[in-house]
């Protein structure tokens, strides 16, 4: 009974939540034409790691997923790929570890800030091989790409976000722009159904 009337609540007094920092007052599209990347660099006031991408970033989005890093009080990530060739780490290359190295992702965290610099994949079947995975909140140049959508959105349940929430938490998104999947976008999906397909019936 409580449960309902806490829904009915919710549902007349919807709560915004921070999605994130960037996003947060509206989808700023201030993506240059030509930008060409720059440092990103980690929140240690000290020795901070700091990560060259010198290419502009594609597939922006935020993602709700529990394994992709976010800011203090952020419920989303906000991640976008580079061409693995385009990120090389600059400075204090000794203070990275891998979170995870049973993902697919392949996440390098600052040891002492905890902050993900890049994401790389290893495995060369993978859909996205070739693909790093790069947070660009983290420089100071302005330029990159924008977020398109919002991926992993049910994903959020798995971080503590209750799931009466949800559907508040899908229009904040929509009215943002950032369309809610539950995976990836749909053209990321068929992308990867297709590098499958291929995989499976070798033209040769
Ligand atoms: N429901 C899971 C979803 C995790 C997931 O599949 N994340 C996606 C988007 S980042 C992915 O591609 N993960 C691969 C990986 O983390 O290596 C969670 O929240 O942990
Ligand atoms: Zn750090
Ligand atoms: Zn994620």
């Amino acid at each position: 009974m409580w449960k309902v009337i806490k829904d009915a609540i919710a549902k007349v007094f919807p709560m915004t939540i921070s999605i994130h920092p960037a996003v947060d007052k509206g989808v700023r599209t201030n993506e240059v034409a030509g930008f060409s990347g720059g440092s990103l660099t980690c929140n240690c006031n000290n020795d901070p790691v700091v990560v060259s991408v010198s290419a502009q970033t594609a597939h922006n989005h935020v993602c709700g997923c529990s394994k992709c890093w976010k800011p203090e009080g952020a419920t989303f990530s906000q991640v976008a790929v580079v061409p693995k060739d385009h990120v090389s780490v600059e400075q204090n290359a000794d203070k990275l570890s891998i979170i995870d190295e049973s993902a697919a992702i392949q996440r390098h965290a600052c040891r002492d800030c905890g902050v993900h610099m890049y994401g790389r994949i290893e495995d060369t079947n993978h859909p996205f091989y070739g693909l790093d995975f790069v947070h660009t909140e983290l420089s100071s140049e302005e330029g990159w790409s924008a977020p398109e959508f919002a991926a992993f959105v049910s994903s959020i349940i798995e971080s503590g976000t209750p799931p009466n929430q949800m559907e508040a938490i899908r229009d904040q998104l929509k009215t943002l722009g950032l369309e809610p999947y539950d995976c990836l976008s749909p053209p990321l999906m068929d992308a990867i159904a297709t590098h499958i397909h291929n995989q499976r019936n070798p033209t040769n």
